[in-house]
């Protein structure tokens, strides 16, 4: 397995400030992220593209994802890079691009399978812990669902990005051509019920403050958001990791 951050960037001496974002499937992680990563000058790290990029190469294999050895043989040739710039997040496997790949239904329907792999979560967790620590920028947000708990518990700004079910369904269910609320709604439900069984990221652990999007715009979300780092940062948190993987 091989795994790099890129554009690579000088590393700072304290490295960058790390903000822990967790919360259920389209809750807003990732667009809200971005937007506010980009708004402050920080990198962006999306961490299920990670476990959407390895389902991805499984399948290409021929593997059946339920099969945890065989996953596990297929790591040693996973070549994973993934652009922490939010403006053009790009995400590859080899020489080939699978930013757009990673997206498709066949991939979500499977990953939740892979990710319950503890050996898969032990190396995954590695290349985001090797990528928040060298990264360049004065700060990353890491998104996902255990970066709060497990990838980066001590990161000094950490936040759960809830919203309602069935405003969850509907900004999903948007964004999808011929996909009704009922059965995005279905799907999410799903996928949240198989990821629930690894980590607990509907509830706020100690320390972490919840953001509720339920009834904020997407400009109030991410402002909101900011209003949390801008707390922690102001509050003079020191930025270490010091995750560990239990
Ligand atoms: N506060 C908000 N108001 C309106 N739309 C929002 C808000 N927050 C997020 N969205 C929209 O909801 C959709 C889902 O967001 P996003 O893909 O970022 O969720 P996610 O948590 O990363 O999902 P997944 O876990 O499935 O990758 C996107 O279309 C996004 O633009
Ligand atoms: N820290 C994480 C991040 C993701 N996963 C798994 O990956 C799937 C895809 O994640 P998205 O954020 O792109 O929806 C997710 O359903 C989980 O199975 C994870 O386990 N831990």
């Amino acid at each position: 397995m091989s795994a790099t951050s890129f554009p690579e960037r000088a590393q700072r001496a304290d490295g960058p400030f790390v903000v822990a974002v967790d919360g259920p499937a389209g809750s807003g992680k990732s667009s809200v992220s971005k937007a506010a990563a980009a708004k402050l000058g920080f990198a962006f790290l999306d961490t299920g593209a990670a476990y959407r990029a390895l389902t991805w190469f499984a399948t290409q294999r021929g593997i059946d994802v339920t099969d945890a050895g065989a996953v596990i043989d297929a790591i040693a040739d996973f070549d994973y890079r993934i652009d922490t710039e939010p403006g053009r997040q790009r995400v590859f496997v080899g020489e080939t691009d699978v930013t757009g790949a990673i997206r498709d239904p066949e991939v979500s329907a499977r990953v939740s399978a892979v990710a319950r792999i503890a050996e898969v979560r032990l190396r995954l967790n590695e290349i985001f812990r090797g990528i928040l620590t060298g990264d360049g920028h004065d700060g990353i947000v890491a998104e996902g669902r255990d970066i709060t708990t497990v990838v980066a518990p001590d990161a000094p700004a950490r936040i759960l990005l809830t919203a309602s079910p069935e405003v969850r369904a509907a900004r999903r269910a948007g964004e999808l051509d011929g996909h009704s609320v009922a059965e995005v709604a279905a799907q999410l439900h799903a996928r949240d019920h198989a990821d629930l069984q690894v980590v607990d990221f509907m509830t706020a652990a100690d320390g972490v403050t919840t953001v509720d999007s339920t009834d904020l715009n997407f400009d109030e979300t991410v402002d909101a958001v900011i209003d949390v780092i801008k707390a922690a940062r102001n509050a003079g948190a020191a930025p270490s990791l010091g995750g560990t993987d239990v």
